[in-house]
C-alpha cells in the first residue's frame, strides 16, 4: 500500500484499568492541550448525562457505588474485581492455563449431501456430492504458500481471559467487560465451549444475545426468543404464567443451569429485571433467574439499548443486576489493535475525553488510501440501505457476468417469524457475485482464513476440475452459461455449477486462494432445536458493511464517513473495527462527531 506508513508494534504499557483511567489520561493528556469536548471535563455541578457516565464507569471498576443504581438497591452494585498486570508482559503467554485456541474443522453441510434434487440454484449439491466428501476439505492454494503467524494462529487466553474462564467453570456468575478488541468474543468462545463440555444435558448452557445479529455470532438465540415471552411488554408475574402455557419455554428455564448474554449494552435494564423475576417465579427460587448462573459480557459504551422513548436503561441498573452478578472484570490488553497510540485514541474517545493531540490525529485520517493490491476499504454505514446501495454501484461497475447464489432456508419456525430470524443472518438469502467483486468470509475456516478475512473473486470454478485436477481451472470463458443478476432466484439451475474462487489478502500481506463452499448457519435454541438455518456460501460483498452488523469484527481496512453516524456509541463501534490507523480513513466534520457516547 503505496501511501501508508508501517504501524508501530508492541503492546501499550499504560494501565487500561478503569479505577486508573481517570489517572491515566490526566497523566497523558496534557489539560492545557484539551479543547472544548462534550462532555468532557466534568463539572463541578454533574448534569444527569456526566451521572450516567460516572454510573458506567463506577459500575465498570465495581468499587464506587452505582450513582444511579445505588437509590434502587442497598446492596453493593459489584463485587470489585480488576485486572492490574501489564498486558504486554510476556509471562502472560507461557501461564499453563492457557487455552490453545480452537481447531475448526471444516465440513459440510449435511443437508448439503444428502438432497440432490432442491439445491441452491449454483452450484447444484449434487455436484458437490460428487466431488467433494464430507472430510475433505476444500481446496486451498497458497500463493505463495503462507509461512507467517496469522490473526489466529498461536493464539492463546490471556492471562485476563483465563482466570475469568475459570471462575465461570467453578460456577460463578461474572460479568466481564473491556474496550473493543480486548477479547471478550474470543473469551466467550472459550467459555461456551467449556460449558458444553462440563455439562452433558444439551440444554443446561442457554446462550443468549439482545439482538438477532449478536445472537447469530454466537450461534445463540434473543434474550426474548430464550424467554419465550414474546415482546415482554407485561409485568413477570403475566410473563410467567404465559411462559407456563408454553411447555417447550417451561422446560427451558427448568433445565438452564447457565445463562449467557452477549452483547448486554443493548439489553433494557428493565428487561433485564423481568427476566430475573421470570426465572425466580418459574424456578420457585427467590434468586435473580432463579438461580441460574450467569455469564454476562459486552462493553457499555458501545450499542446502547434501543427505545422508542429516548430514555436509555442500562442492563446495570437494574435493581437485580447486583444480586445477579457476583464478579465484575474489565479486560484490559487490547488485541484488536497494536498501536498504543490508536488504543489512546479510542480510550479517550469511549470516555469521551479526546486531547487536541487526538482530535488532530482523527482529522488526519482523511486521507485516500491506496492499496496497491486492489483491495479497497470497508466502508462503514448507520443505514443498510446505503450498505445495499454502494455494494450493488461497486457491483455493477464489474462487467463481467454476474451469478447468483440462492440460499436454501430451513428451521421449525415458520412465516414471517422465520423471516425475521433470517434477517439477522450475515449470510445473504440471495448473493449476486461477479470477478473481481469485494468479499469478505464471514465464518472461519482455518487459522488464516478468518471471519472478516478480505478477498476478491478471481474467478468460478467448477468444484469437480478444481477439487481433482488441484490446479487452476479454465478461465470463465470455458464455463456453462452463467445466470444473470436479474434472473429469477431458483430458475438458473444447471448441470455444471461454478463456486466462487477467492483470493483472500491475509493480514500480513500474503495471498491465499481458496475455493469457497457452502456453509450451514443456524439459530438453534438450548435443547438444539433449529429455529431458522440457512446453506448459503460464507462470503458478503464487503465495500461497505451496516455498523450494527461491523459490530464484532475485526476489519483491517476500514472507511468511515462520521458525519453520517447518527445513533449513540456507533462512532465509536465504527473507528474500533480497524486494526490500525494506517488502514483506517475516516472523514471527520465536526469535533462531536468523535465523542463516542453523547450521553
Ligand atoms: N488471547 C488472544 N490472543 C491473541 N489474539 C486475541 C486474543 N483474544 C482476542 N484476540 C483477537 O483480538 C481481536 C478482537 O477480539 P474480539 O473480537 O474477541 O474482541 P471484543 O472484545 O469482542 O471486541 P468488540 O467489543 O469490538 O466486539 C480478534 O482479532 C481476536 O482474534
Amino acid at each position: 500500500m503505496s501511501t501508508m506508513t508501517k504501524s508501530r508494534s508492541g503492546l501499550g504499557t499504560f494501565k487500561r484499568d478503569f479505577s486508573e483511567n481517570t489517572r491515566t489520561l490526566s497523566r497523558e493528556v496534557d489539560p492545557q492541550e484539551s479543547i472544548e469536548w462534550p462532555p468532557s471535563p466534568p463539572k463541578v455541578k454533574l448534569t444527569g448525562k456526566e451521572l450516567r457516565m460516572k454510573a458506567i464507569e463506577a459500575a465498570l471498576n465495581g468499587s464506587a457505588s452505582n450513582l444511579l443504581s445505588s437509590a434502587k438497591s442497598s446492596q453493593p452494585l459489584v463485587e470489585s474485581r480488576t485486572f492490574n498486570k501489564r498486558p504486554s508482559d510476556p509471562a502472560l503467554f507461557q501461564d499453563e492455563a492457557h487455552v490453545p485456541p480452537p481447531k475448526k474443522r471444516r465440513e459440510l453441510p449435511a443437508s448439503w449431501k444428502e438432497d440432490s434434487q432442491n439445491g441452491m440454484s449454483a452450484p447444484s449439491r449434487s455436484s458437490i456430492g460428487r466431488s467433494v466428501n464430507a472430510s475433505v476439505k476444500p481446496q486451498i492454494k497458497d500463493l505463495p504458500r503462507t509461512l507467517g503467524k496469522s490473526r489466529m494462529a498461536g493464539m492463546f487466553l490471556s492471562q485476563e481471559q483465563s482466570q475469568i474462564l475459570r471462575l465461570v467453570e467453578d460456577g460463578k456468575s461474572v460479568f466481564y467487560t473491556g474496550s473493543a478488541g480486548t477479547g471478550k468474543s474470543v473469551l466467550l468462545r472459550e467459555i461456551i465451549k467449556s460449558l458444553k463440555k462440563k455439562f452433558k444435558a444439551l440444554d443446561a448452557v442457554a446462550i443468549t444475545a439482545s439482538t438477532g445479529i449478536a445472537a447469530c455470532n454466537i450461534g445463540g438465540v434473543t434474550m426474548h426468543s430464550f424467554a419465550g415471552f414474546g415482546l415482554g411488554l407485561e409485568n413477570a408475574k403475566e410473563l410467567a404464567s404465559k411462559v407456563r402455557k408454553n411447555k417447550k419455554a417451561t422446560t427451558r428455564w427448568a433445565r438452564t443451569q447457565v445463562l449467557i448474554i452477549d452483547e448486554v449494552s443493548m439489553v433494557d435494564g428493565d428487561l433485564f429485571d423481568k427476566l430475573a423475576e421470570v426465572g425466580s417465579i418459574l424456578r420457585k427460587n427467590s434468586r435473580p433467574f432463579g438461580g441460574i448462573q450467569m455469564v454476562v459480557t459486552g462493553d457499555f459504551f458501545q450499542l446502547p439499548p434501543v427505545t422508542k422513548s429516548g430514555a436509555v436503561k442500562f442492563a446495570f441498573e437494574a435493581t437485580h443486576w447486583p444480586q445477579a452478578i457476583e464478579r465484575t472484570f474489565n479486560l484490559t490488553q487490547v488485541f484488536r489493535q497494536k498501536d498504543p497510540a490508536f488504543v489512546n485514541m479510542l480510550n479517550e474517545m469511549r470516555f469521551g475525553r479526546l486531547s487536541q493531540q487526538s482530535i488532530g490525529k482523527f482529522r488526519s485520517l482523511s486521507r485516500n488510501i491506496v492499496y496497491e493490491d486492489g483491495l479497497g476499504p470497508t466502508e462503514l454505514f448507520p443505514r443498510r440501505e446505503e450498505v445495499d446501495r454502494s455494494n450493488q454501484t461497486r457491483l455493477n461497475r464489474l462487467t463481467d457476468d454476474a451469478r447468483t447464489f440462492t440460499a436454501i432456508d430451513g428451521g421449525a419456525v415458520d412465516g414471517p417469524q422465520r423471516e425475521k430470524l433470517l434477517g439477522n443472518f450475515m449470510a445473504p438469502q440471495t448473493l449476486v457475485l461477479r470477478v473481481e467483486a469485494q468479499v469478505m468470509l464471514i465464518k472461519n475456516i482455518d487459522e488464516t482464513l478468518v471471519n472478516g478475512s478480505m478477498g476478491r473473486i478471481i474467478r468460478f470454478a467448477d468444484p469437480n476440475t478444481y477439487m481433482q485436477e488441484g490446479e487452476i481451472p479454465p478461465t470463465t470463458t470455458t464455463l456453462s452459461k452463467p445466470s444473470s443478476s436479474t434472473s429469477k432466484p431458483g430458475a438458473n439451475a444447471r448441470p455444471t455449477q461454478f463456486l466462487p474462487v477467492v483470493e483472500f489478502i491475509l493480514p500480513n500481506g500474503q495471498h491465499k486462494e481458496m475455493l469457497v463452499m457452502p456453509e450451514n448457519f443456524k439459530v438453534e435454541l438450548p435443547s438444539g432445536e433449529v429455529q431458522a438455518s440457512r446453506t448459503q456460501l460464507p462470503l458478503i460483498l464487503s465495500w461497505a458493511m451496516s455498523i450494527h452488523k461491523s459490530q464484532g469484527q475485526t476489519l483491517d481496512r476500514v472507511k468511515v464517513d462520521l458525519g453520517k453516524v447518527f445513533e449513540k456509541g456507533q462512532a465509536y463501534v465504527a473507528l474500533s473495527r480497524a486494526t490500525s490507523l494506517d488502514g483506517l480513513q475516516a472523514s471527520i466534520l465536526r469535533a462531536s462527531c468523535v465523542s463516542s457516547y453523547r450521553l
